[in-house]
C-alpha cells in the first residue's frame, strides 16, 4: 500500500515527506480553503506542493460542464508533470475524464460512493479511483464495507487498455478518519489511502513502541553509569 497525504498544508507536506513513506498529495477545495489561500494563488499553490513531493498531486477541478473540466484538466495538468486531475464522478466527469485520459492526462476520479460509479471511472479511464469512507460512516452507513466491494470489483477485471500509459487503475481510499481505516483498508487490498496529517501521525504511534523505548533508554544508562 502507498500513502498519499490528504492536505493543502505546505507544513504538513513538508514534514510528511520528510518521514520517507510519502507517495504522494491529494487536495480538495475544502482542503486548499483551509489553507486561507487565494483564488488567484491556487496554481502556484500547487506547484508548490508538486516542488515539495515526489510523487502524484491530486488537484481538483471545480467546473460542472465536461467542456470547462477539461479545460481546467488541462491548465492544472501544465502546472508540473505530476499533477494529477481530480474529477467528480458525474456525467460530465466521466465524459471530462475520457476526453483528459486519451489526452495523456492522469485523472483521479473522486466522490465515488459505489461499484457502478467506480466501473465507469476505470471504464472513462481514470487513473485513480477515491471512494470515500468516512463519509459513509458519517451517515450511519459502512464505509470500510462499501470501500471493500469496490476494490473487489475493481480487482476482477484489467482496465489497463484504456488508462493512459496502460497503467493499472489504482483505488485511493479517501475520507479517511482513523489509524484503523487504513489498517482495513491495506488488508482488502485498496493501493493507497491518502490521510490527513493527523491520522498519519497516529499510524506511527503504539504505546508499547513508546514503553520499548523507555525501558531500553532507561537500561542504556544503567550501561552508561556502570
Ligand atoms: O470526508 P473528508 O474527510 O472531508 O474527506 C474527503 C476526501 O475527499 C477527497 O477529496 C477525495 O480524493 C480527499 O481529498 C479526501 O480524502
Amino acid at each position: 500500500m502507498k500513502f498519499f497525504l490528504d492536505t493543502a498544508d505546505l507544513t504538513e507536506i513538508e514534514e510528511a515527506a520528510s518521514w520517507g513513506a510519502l507517495a504522494g498529495v491529494t487536495t480538495n477545495p475544502t482542503l486548499y480553503a483551509r489553507t486561507g489561500g487565494k483564488l488567484s494563488d491556487f496554481h502556484n499553490h500547487i506547484k508548490r506542493i508538486c516542488d515539495i513531493v515526489d510523487g502524484p498531486v491530486s488537484a481538483e477541478s471545480v467546473a460542472m460542464t465536461r467542456d470547462e473540466i477539461v479545460r481546467d484538466g488541462r491548465e492544472l495538468a501544465a502546472i508540473a508533470p505530476n499533477v494529477v486531475v481530480k474529477v467528480p464522478t458525474m456525467v460530465e466527469g466521466l465524459a471530462a475524464t475520457r476526453t483528459l485520459a486519451d489526452e495523456g492526462i492522469p485523472v483521479n476520479m473522486t466522490l465515488c460512493f459505489s461499484v457502478p460509479q467506480a466501473i465507469l471511472a476505470a471504464r472513462a479511464g481514470a487513473r485513480y479511483i477515491s471512494p470515500f469512507v468516512g463519509r459513509f460512516d458519517d451517515i450511519s452507513d459502512d464505509g470500510l464495507d462499501q470501500l471493500s466491494k469496490v476494490v473487489a470489483a475493481i480487482g476482477n477485471y484489467d482496465y489497463s487498455d484504456n488508462t493512459v500509459n496502460h497503467e493499472q487503475v489504482e483505488i485511493i481510499a479517501a475520507s479517511i478518519r482513523s489509524a484503523n481505516h487504513v489498517t482495513q483498508a491495506a488488508l482488502m487490498g485498496a493501493d493507497i489511502a491518502t490521510v490527513p496529517f493527523g491520522v498519519l501521525k497516529k499510524m506511527v504511534q503504539h504505546p508499547l513502541t513508546d514503553r520499548g523505548l523507555d525501558s531500553f533508554m532507561k537500561d542504556w544508562e544503567k550501561v552508561q553509569n556502570a
